[in-house]
């Protein structure tokens, strides 16, 4: 969904929901601990929900994409209790989640996806399996979000469903209690979501399955892996030796007990701020490895001018002197391309994003919202086929509309670090990720100590 028409901005013209970001008064000094990961939260339910037994996730991520996610699989048939953390009660800890299969997956239920991209396209790869229809549907912009070459591969592996009749939600799935499975071919070129669905359910499918890519690049990758990870965390054999290529072998899921790492792409806009505003923001918890593709912030930060340390404490931001614009291909990571579009808004020297044309189809079509949201503050921002060219300009306050995107929310908050009376619209988007974003957000600038979570 485009922005129809470039931006009025009108500082003072606030409505309902607008957020007026605050300005920085001096160099950071915080410590912002952030909930867990949306994606790894989603496919550890996934995989919990399609196990042979009771599992547990400790400090599973609780926003609008996950809670949506536990709520449609309770709608399949699957338990999920809240239960205390076990060991010392540490402030700030959340309650894990205990997650019971059913013996088999029911149907004759509705499932909201809201505008969560994991559970559109993952869900209808478990539905088929279900006993009974499953009927998915979401956001009115959610509606035009990229699921056809997901709901054509299910069809090839035996999976009877219906949808829009173009691609899209909403879609019904028939499920029979079982899918045959097999070997399909697809192109995932718009979202690494597709081949995601279906080797998180392909275990549980009688022939497994073989996913062959065919078209131009899978965007964000590393998406790819962490479903390949945590697949083999629950015991599924995963072959993706070879490019383009991913099998899994037909075998049960074993129960899981994990930790869920703190979201590296939520961490994005708070690490970012430690550029804009100066000063210094830790973020405890960031893990030594991963699979997440915000794990990228701390290159793209280093090469914007930041000083980045990551050690067993966490990670550590320290802002430089001077913001470094920066060429760089975001294709493995798009979902940092708001976080950075913004800090090169503010950079000294020109900036170029390349290789997410594919964002056009997330929230919103970020490349447009970007061009013109960054424009309507006196950025000077060029859409090209694929990315952005940013130049520095000087900015002005006015009215940041933000489409629904949890991210285009983030960037405004970012730009509002330096540029007054930045009013960003409908903050209460960021709920889709990260419920409490302003607090911290606040919190974080008035250098209160964060309360740090176990992991
Ligand atoms: O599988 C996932 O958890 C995600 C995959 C990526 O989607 P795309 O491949 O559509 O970019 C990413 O941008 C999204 O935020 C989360
Ligand atoms: C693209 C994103 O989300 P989704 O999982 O809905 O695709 C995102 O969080 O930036």
């Amino acid at each position: 969904m485009s922005p129809a028409t470039p931006p009025a901005s009108h500082p003072g013209d606030d409505q309902p929901g607008d957020w007026t970001a605050p300005v920085a008064s001096g160099p950071l000094d915080a410590t912002v601990s952030l909930p867990g990961s949306k994606s790894l939260t989603n496919r550890y339910l996934v995989l919990a929900a399609l196990a042979s037994d009771r599992s547990r996730l400790r400090a599973p991520l609780r926003s609008r994409d996950t809670l949506l996610m536990a709520k449609a699989l309770r709608g399949l048939g699957v338990r999920i209790d809240d239960v205390p953390p076990e060991g010392e009660p540490m402030p700030g800890a959340v309650d894990d989640w205990v997650v019971t299969p059913p013996e088999v997956l029911g149907g004759d239920t509705r499932i909201d996806c809201g505008l969560a991209g994991t559970v559109m396209r993952f869900l209808p790869a478990v539905a088929a399996l279900a006993d009974g229809p499953v009927v998915l549907d979401g956001d009115p912009q959610a509606r035009v979000r990229p699921m056809g070459p997901v709901i054509d591969a299910l069809r090839t592996l035996g999976a009877d469903l219906d949808d829009d009749g173009a691609g899209h939600l909403p879609v019904t799935v028939r499920g029979r209690g079982r899918v045959r499975g097999g070997s399909v071919t697809m192109d995932a070129s718009a979202s690494s979501q597709f081949i995601s669905a279906l080797l998180l359910a392909g275990p549980r499918y009688d022939q497994g399955v073989t996913v062959h890519h065919d078209g131009k690049p899978v965007p964000s990758e590393p998406h790819i892996l962490m479903t390949v990870e945590t697949l083999r965390d629950a015991g599924a054999i995963v072959d993706d030796s070879e490019p383009n290529t991913w099998r899994v072998e037909p075998s049960e899921i074993n129960a899981l007990d994990v930790s869920v790492e703190p979201d590296l792409s939520n961490a994005g806009p708070f690490v970012a701020a430690a550029l804009v505003a100066g000063g210094t923001v830790r973020v405890p918890g960031w893990p030594q490895h991963t699979t997440q593709a915000g794990d990228l912030l701390r290159e793209i930060l280093d090469s914007m001018g930041a000083d980045v340390r990551l050690d067993r404490s966490g990670l550590t931001v320290v802002g430089g002197d001077e913001i470094v614009g920066i060429d760089i291909d975001l294709h493995d990571a798009a979902e940092l391309t708001p976080t950075v579009a913004a800090v090169a808004a503010l950079a000294s020297t020109p900036s170029w994003i390349r290789g997410v044309a594919h964002i056009r189809g997330h929230e919103t079509d970020r490349l447009a919202a970007l061009t013109a949201e960054l424009g309507g503050l006196g950025g000077s921002v060029v859409e090209t086929e694929d990315g952005l060219r940013i130049t520095p300009a000087p900015l002005h306050g006015g009215r940041f509309r933000t489409y629904h995107d949890h991210r285009m929310a983030t960037a405004g908050a970012v730009l509002g670090l330096r540029v007054p009376g930045v009013l960003v619209e409908d903050v209460a988007t960021t709920a889709k990720t990260l419920p409490d974003f302003v607090g911290l957000w606040q919190g974080m600038l008035a250098g209160s100590p964060a309360v740090v979570l176990p992991r």
